[in-house]
């Protein structure tokens, strides 16, 4: 199929950046969901060649400056981000509010938090924060995929040094041509996309 076809200008990220460090949440159960994510079947990142060659110049920028990646999330088959819809359509299961979603209702997750078509699934976007020379992950002021306005980058009630830590994140990353995403500090999309419009859904193996 021409999806598959496209399979091979995919490449694994941390083949590729041995020095970045890896936790692929949705191949686990600590996530939103609180269990595996279908269609994760190793902990592994993809990204489009274009987008994994950036990251590489983000990475090389950041050692500069003592800094290193941890990446959460990469290429993100359509079939997981299906699995997460079915999950927010799941009124009843909440056991995981406490910890990703305090303050908002399932009902108010889809669209800026969790997108039932997503960049992630075109192969250019990633989830990701910055460590230092220890591999402890920088003070962002919220964690990863705490859906919240507190996870909005320019949110009001961060400390200066939290804003200063997605500042640089942001900055790195602008650097090396991605996009952020004003509603989550931790979300990149590499421009120009390889694949503006498709959504790709072969496994993550
Ligand atoms: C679910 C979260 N990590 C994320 O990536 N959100 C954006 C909006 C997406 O689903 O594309
Ligand atoms: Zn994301």
């Amino acid at each position: 199929t021409p999806q598959e076809d496209k399979r091979s200008e995919f490449v694994d990220v941390g083949a590729l950046l041995p020095n970045a460090m890896l936790d692929i949440r949705y191949f686990g159960h600590h996530n939103f969901v609180g269990k595996p994510i279908e269609g994760y079947n190793a902990p592994k990142c993809l990204l489009h060649t274009s987008a994994a060659n950036a990251l590489k110049k983000v990475q090389n920028a950041a050692q500069i400056e003592g800094l290193g990646l941890k990446i959460f999330d990469c290429y993100r088959p359509q079939r997981a981000v299906n699995h997460f819809v079915r999950w927010v359509n799941d009124l009843e299961d909440t056991r995981t509010k406490a910890e990703f979603y305090p303050n908002l209702g399932k009902d108010q997750l889809l669209g800026d938090y969790i997108a039932a078509k997503s960049g992630h699934s075109r192969g250019s976007t990633i989830d990701l924060t910055l460590v230092d020379s220890k591999g402890k992950e920088l003070d962002m002021g919220s964690p990863f995929d705490m859906f919240d306005t507190l996870s909005n980058t320019d949110d009001s009630r961060i400390s200066p040094s939290q804003k200063a830590n997605r500042y640089k994140l942001k900055q790195l990353m602008t650097d090396a041509g991605f996009a952020p995403y004003s509603m989550e500090w931790w979300h990149f999309t590499y421009q120009p996309q390889a694949y503006p419009a498709t959504y790709f859904d072969f496994v993550v193996e």
